[in-house]
């Protein structure tokens, strides 16, 4: 078997199992990764108080650092209660060493200090807090405080009922010399609002997770579990905004699947991977705007998907359209192209003649006035283009995602379809991010199905077309696979068929 991403999760253990370590190993192994843990304190604890907490020694503690750490290093490192100041500054000299030895291991910094239980529940020296920010903020990725644990680091209050005002505490602490990069993660659990949102604020964005509140009694070890699940997905290799994205999901999951044990709050349920995507969050500005219109666009006939050729001329168009093909995609690069226009209408035209879905990539403006069938926007485009426009001209709104942060933040449009890239290397164009692969696909398409026809795209050729298209996919989007074939007719055809034979459809 393969070996799973580890993750080092530093802190306590709780006696009652419901957070702390106790409560990190069962997320990650919920998560498909290996837990490894370094105790700070042993704690006496129940669902109601804690009783007693006793710190280990220094010497302890840098002892199964070094051991962990003469055997194998970690792919992440949750850290969380450090219950003394020697044990902060210990800490602090161990993640300046992992950050020059194993550059790429990926630290996030739960900040608890008190546990959630009903009373007699701080954790750590009341001297501690102060030292924390000093020692630890250098060099971690992420802090994850929520409000109360803010202002105790801070000074700063984040009352939602007054506003956030997230851009003076933005300002405040990306000033220079206060914080250089750490991202913080501030989290909006402990208010009565209908909604919660969590903000990440960078130095220079401000982004929302939102979510709808739940009433429910069973959440004690929410920050850890939280904590523990970005640094597992973070583990498994996924960016920040995607792994954050997941750790939302996860911990609503988490949330309704709560356990009564105890006369206090219970401990979370262990949802295993987000694949619900009613668990997602939604995405939103600083304004607390997402990107939907409010209304839905039209999806697109799921019996017409299957192969979706992208092509860049009006010859290549009407060639795969000749061929059968249901759904198309004229994807012309240049905005300057003087026959642009031109080159729409017939496009619209041949899909007309066909009876195809053909969609025009990123020229909206022309699209809408040209009335095409629908149009293709990336993420970039979503925020410059005019959605209600789009949508009142009665057009359909294909878009792009890579991953689960632009899922999240895609699915309010309500879109046509969504597509899901890249998944292979591909050389028609430059990625900014890594191929997705068939297993993080696989995940998108369970998680959209039934909400959203889904498209694969990206470096897909024959060989591959059979894998992508068992992953449950409804469509796949090829390019070279096409107009690189020495007989693009006969490719087209086999594709056609093979996309059959993958989903046990006779013609
Ligand atoms: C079906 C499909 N999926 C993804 C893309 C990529 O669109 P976008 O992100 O807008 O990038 P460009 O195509 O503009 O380079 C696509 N065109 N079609
Ligand atoms: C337009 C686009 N968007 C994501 S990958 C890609 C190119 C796909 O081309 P190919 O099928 O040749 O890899």
């Amino acid at each position: 078997m393969k070996k799973p991403p580890i993750v080092w999760c530093v802190g306590g253990s709780d006696s009652s199992a419901h957070a702390g370590l106790q409560a990190d190993l069962r997320t990650g192994q919920d998560l498909s990764c290996h837990v490894q843990t370094i105790v700070t304190c042993v704690t006496a604890q129940n669902s109601k108080v804690v009783q007693s907490v006793e710190a280990v020694s220094v010497t302890m503690f840098d002892a199964q650092w070094q051991t962990l750490l003469d055997d194998v290093p970690p792919d992440a490192i949750k850290v969380s209660l450090l219950p003394s100041l020697a044990l902060v500054e210990a800490c602090s000299v161990w993640l300046q060493r992992i950050r020059k030895n194993h550059p790429r291991v990926s630290i996030v910094f739960d900040p608890v200090m008190a546990a959630s239980s009903e009373s007699g529940n701080r954790l750590q020296q009341s001297s501690v807090g102060a030292a924390l920010l000093a020692n630890l903020l250098p060099w971690v990725d992420v802090i994850t405080p929520n409000a109360m644990e803010f202002t105790a680091l801070t000074g700063l209050s984040l009352d939602d009922s007054l506003g956030p005002p997230l851009k003076a505490i933005q300002q405040t602490l990306f000033a220079e010399g206060v914080c250089p990069h750490a991202l913080w993660l501030l989290k909006g659990g402990h208010d009565d609002s209908e909604q919660a949102t969590d903000w990440l604020l960078g130095r220079t964005s401000i982004t929302g997770f939102r979510t709808q509140r739940l009433t429910v009694h069973n959440t004690r070890g929410t920050g850890c579990t939280l904590s523990t699940a970005l640094a597992s997905f973070m583990a498994h290799g996924y960016e920040l905004l995607d792994a954050l994205t997941m750790a939302k999901a996860y911990i609503t999951g988490a949330l309704k699947t709560g356990v009564k044990i105890g006369e206090g709050a219970g401990p979370l349920g262990r949802p295993g991977w987000p694949l619900q995507i009613e668990n997602l969050p939604e995405i939103v500005s600083s304004d607390g705007d997402s990107l939907g219109t409010g209304v839905a666009f039209e999806q697109v006939d799921e019996q017409k998907l299957g192969l979706y050729p992208v092509v860049d001329s009006v010859e290549w168009l009407a060639l795969v359209l000749e061929q059968g093909v249901q759904i198309a995609q004229l994807r012309i690069k240049d905005p300057d192209d003087p026959e642009l226009e031109d080159k729409i209408t017939q496009a619209i035209c041949l899909g007309e003649q066909f009876d195809a879905q053909v969609f025009i990539n990123d020229h909206w403006p022309q699209a809408v006035a040209l009335g095409a069938y629908g149009v293709h926007l990336g993420q970039e485009d979503l925020e410059e283009a005019d959605l209600a426009l789009i949508q009142k001209a009665g057009l359909l709104l294909g878009i792009s995602t890579h991953g689960y942060y632009e899922i999240a933040r895609g699915q309010s449009i309500c879109p046509s379809y969504i597509a899901l890239g890249h998944i292979f290397p591909t050389q028609t164009k430059q990625m900014p991010s890594q191929p997705q692969g068939l297993k993080r696909l696989e995940h998108y398409a369970t998680l959209l199905h039934e909400h959203f026809p889904t498209v694969a795209i990206g470096g897909i050729n024959a060989e591959r077309f059979p894998l992508v298209a068992q992953t449950g996919v409804n469509s796949v989007a090829v390019v070279t696979a096409i107009t690189q074939s020495a007989e693009p007719e006969a490719a087209i055809r086999e594709l056609m068929a093979a996309f059959d034979r993958a989903k046990g459809v006779e013609r």
